[in-house]
């Protein structure tokens, strides 16, 4: 690959943007937004076949997808010992070799996410890479343990050294449109946060409509949602590209009104490194190259990486690897 193209795609400078400090709720606004289905449906049907870069081109954007990843284990059989393989995964997602192949060096993922339990074990192995700790809380993935409890859970991860909080809002406050529980709770969440970045786990499988999605989201970035988040990973349905589009265009609403950005976080069953692509371009579309970096943009993803892996090794070595060979990640 040129260095050219990894440095203009995949290698990118640091830049830093104002937290959102949230607004007061706007009901009328909040009300007032619609979601047209089948028009999202049809739009979210051309995605996928629209937009191909290739060669080169493709490699810088599977790097950079990779920046963007939130490196997962939500399992019940985690262990310390899987954490520590995952955050080694997390400092050097792809061979040396490759890497210096495709022009490009000092590589990371964007976070490692684990349940609280294995924080402490996440943030001792992630030592001096300056990759941040992303901890699920507040009961997740259902959220229905006692209100105190799932705020004291956000305190008990900052304190063992989460510096990204994801957050799982209650379903019911959305199912019943109960906009102003939904964002006391989100408020209540952000302010226990106080550091740390809070993602907001909307659960969009479990959300009923379209529309409930847009307004949900909207109420979490009223609230001070740093990012907005689709799914655990455990609904029947997680991220979806009509999901997808709905809350893009409320986070550039969002940011039209308000003058500040917020992040979207797809997670949930994105496994494949086409898939990874179709979501930048939609991203690239609908909001602009400034949300293509891992402090706007995330993937939640468990298994993405060893597909993007087996990508970019073909693309050095004109073969593809087992897969067995990128178990982890
Ligand atoms: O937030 C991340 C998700 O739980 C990961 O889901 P996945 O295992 O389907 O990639």
């Amino acid at each position: 690959m040129t260095t050219a193209t990894t440095e203009r795609i995949a290698q990118l400078p640091q830049v830093s943007e104002p937290r959102n400090p949230g607004m007061a709720l706007d009901l009328d606004w909040v009300r007032g937004v619609q979601a047209n289905t089948s028009a999202i449906e049809r739009r979210a049907a051309t995605l996928p076949g629209r937009r191909s870069v290739k060669k080169d081109y493709q490699a810088a954007w599977l790097l950079r997808a990779i920046s963007c990843i939130d490196l997962t284990t939500l399992s019940g059989d985690d262990t310390v010992q899987r954490v520590r393989r995952l955050c080694a995964k997390a400092r050097q997602p792809v061979s040396p070799e490759i890497l210096a192949a495709l022009g490009m060096e000092g590589l990371t993922v964007g976070a490692v996410c684990v349940y609280h339990d294995m924080v402490a074990a996440a943030v001792e192995a992630l030592e001096g890479s300056g990759i941040p700790v992303a901890a699920v809380s507040t009961g997740f993935p259902a959220g229905l343990s006692p209100f105190h409890l799932r705020v004291a859970e956000i305190g008990e991860s900052v304190k063992a050294g989460a510096q990204e909080i994801d957050i799982v809002i209650s379903r019911r406050h959305v199912l019943g449109g109960d906009w102003q529980a939904l964002y006391e709770e989100m408020r209540a969440f952000r302010e226990a946060c106080g550091p740390a970045h809070v993602k907001a786990i909307l659960a969009t499988g479990e959300l009923g409509t379209l529309r409930n999605v847009a307004r949900a989201s909207l109420v979490c970035m009223m609230a001070g949602a740093d990012f907005i988040k689709t799914s655990t990973g455990k609904e029947s349905v997680n991220a979806t590209l009509p999901v997808s589009l709905v809350m893009i265009r409320a986070i550039r609403d969002y940011h039209e009104r308000t003058g500040i950005r917020i992040g979207y976080k797809p997670a949930g069953g994105i496994s494949k490194a086409k898939d990874a692509l179709v979501y930048l371009g939609l991203i690239k579309d609908e909001l602009g190259d400034r949300w293509l970096r891992p402090d706007l943009f995330r993937f939640g993803a468990s298994s993405l990486l060893g597909d993007i892996e087996r990508q970019l090794e073909h693309h050095v070595t004109g073969a593809y690897s087992a897969g067995y060979r990128h178990a982890m990640g």
